[in-house]
């Protein structure tokens, strides 16, 4: 669950809004997941239409974190399927943010881990290996950092420079 409402927080945080220390990505990712409201430290992937990086990543323990995915913003394959999903909430991932696709919807959805992403395409992705880790990306229209604090929640996804107290 995310600590709290992410409109409540915009209303209380206006000078870390003011500042472009809190933002919030555009309207642009439908939520799947069992957990509409999540939240936690960003780790940062960069890939493009190769999904190697992913499930390495989700190979890790997740401790709550919130994995970002900038696919460059290709629906021509998904990124992430059931079994992704399932290792993400084995390995405790709070959730996974992706500028690009799923597939395999109805085993997301039974995931107890938040997803959200661009849409739905059920071709896999390539296997090359291709991509970068823990580095900025730029999606939803707004620079991400690794390292930064993500909240989600039925009204939107907020990205913050430092965690943020009710
Ligand atoms: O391995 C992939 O390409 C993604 C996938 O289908 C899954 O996670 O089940």
């Amino acid at each position: 669950m995310a600590a709290f409402p992410t409109a409540e927080a915009c209303d209380s945080n206006a000078e870390l809004i003011a500042i472009g220390d809190l933002r919030a990505l555009h309207p642009i990712f439908n939520i799947y997941g069992q957990r509409r409201c999540f939240s936690g430290p960003i780790v940062t992937l960069k890939v493009f239409e190769d999904n190697v990086l992913v499930r390495n990543q989700l190979e890790t323990k997740g401790e709550g974190q919130v994995l970002v995915i900038d696919g460059g913003g290709s629906k021509r394959c998904a990124l992430v399927g059931g079994n992704l999903g399932q290792l993400a909430q084995n390995n405790g991932w709070a959730g996974i943010v992706v500028n690009g696709c799923v597939r395999d919807v109805d085993e997301i959805n039974d995931c107890d881990v938040g997803v959200r992403a661009l849409g739905s395409n059920p071709l896999k992705s390539s296997k090359k290996g291709h991509g970068e880790k823990n580095v900025p990306v730029y999606m939803g229209g707004t620079l991400i950092r690794d390292g930064e604090w993500l909240y989600a929640d039925s009204d939107g996804i907020l990205i913050s420079k430092t965690e943020l107290s009710v």
